[in-house]
């Protein structure tokens, strides 16, 4: 767990929002990912143990950013390089007087991004802890004189205490796109999405709640609420691929379901000067 507490991190790398009631989120600010949230007291996101950490390679877990390209990408590194890039601090966390507390992350162009995909852009993440939520708004402002198109997503690796009884629901009759059958094109029909080998499906036209449930010792019950993030990933990459990954726990899939809000399957085309609003709220509901 040591990855998810503030007091493990050298000063100026984390930035930790904390209500005082059992309520927190801790965000890196390499790639501005999420590593914990925590809702009375315990949490509910995954990272691995073997997370590099190095600030060259994505983070392993939590919230990872996906901007401006979700997958593989001819001209950069898989999922863009929102979630390998160094983040700015534009408002540090500061506690409302409802006891909320807010945070404001930035990123913009450079060198290295122009080089890579040459768009001038800001990034705007804003954090807002609640009681039993945590609200992450992002938003995409084309600050350069042409067209520009994205795909973007939160890769979230929820915590689960056991893979065999979770169930995703509100996924039934959706188109998804299977990547493990060279996209295969199919409709689910369950009510509740389990999961008991790798998978990795793009779900498309979501509804904007969906609800991840989880048994086991804690049991967790979070609802993921979505604004302009209409597809959802589900991923997870069992045993063999787990130990494939040279920084993904070898038994680290039996704890997590990774359930990814997304505008991934239609890129947006963002005119000069405008900008695209999108979010996605945890929600506990134990
Ligand atoms: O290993 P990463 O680049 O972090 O990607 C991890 C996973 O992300 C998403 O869930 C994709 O749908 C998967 O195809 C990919 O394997």
């Amino acid at each position: 767990m040591a990855h998810q507490e503030y007091s493990h991190f050298p000063n100026g790398d984390v930035i930790f929002l904390d209500r005082g009631d059992g309520s927190s989120a801790l965000v890196h600010l390499f790639g501005a990912t999420l590593l914990s949230w925590k809702c009375k007291g315990q949490e509910n996101l995954f990272v691995s143990s073997t997370s590099k950490f190095d600030k060259k390679k994505a983070i392993r877990g939590g919230v990872p950013v996906v901007f401006p390209n979700f997958g593989p990408w001819p001209l950069g590194p898989q999922h863009g390089f929102a979630r390998i890039k160094p983040w700015t601090v534009s408002i540090p966390p500061t506690k409302g007087q409802d006891g909320n507390v807010l945070t404001v992350l930035s990123l913009e162009d450079d060198e290295e991004t122009r080089n890579m995909w040459d768009y001038k852009f800001k990034l705007v993440y804003t954090l807002e802890l609640k009681e039993d939520s945590l609200v992450s708004s992002f938003s995409v402002h084309n600050t350069d004189s042409k067209s520009l198109g994205f795909t973007c997503l939160m890769h979230t690796y929820f915590r689960v205490a056991d893979i065999t009884s979770t169930a995703v629901s509100g996924l039934k009759g959706l188109a998804f796109t299977d990547k493990l059958k060279d996209g295969k094109q199919e409709r689910e029909t369950r009510d509740e999405v389990t999961i008991d080998r790798n998978y990795d499906r793009v779900y498309k036209n979501a509804p904007k709640t969906i609800q991840i449930v989880s048994g086991g010792n804690p049991s967790r019950k979070i609802e993921l609420i979505t604004f302009n993030l209409p597809d959802i990933v589900v991923w997870n990459p069992w045993e063999e691929k787990a130990k494939e990954m040279g920084d993904f726990d070898d038994l680290g899939y039996k704890e997590m379901i990774c359930v990814e809000a997304g505008k991934v399957d239609e890129p947006v085309t963002l005119p000069a000067g405008q900008h695209y609003e999108c979010s996605q709220t945890f929600k506990s509901l134990l």
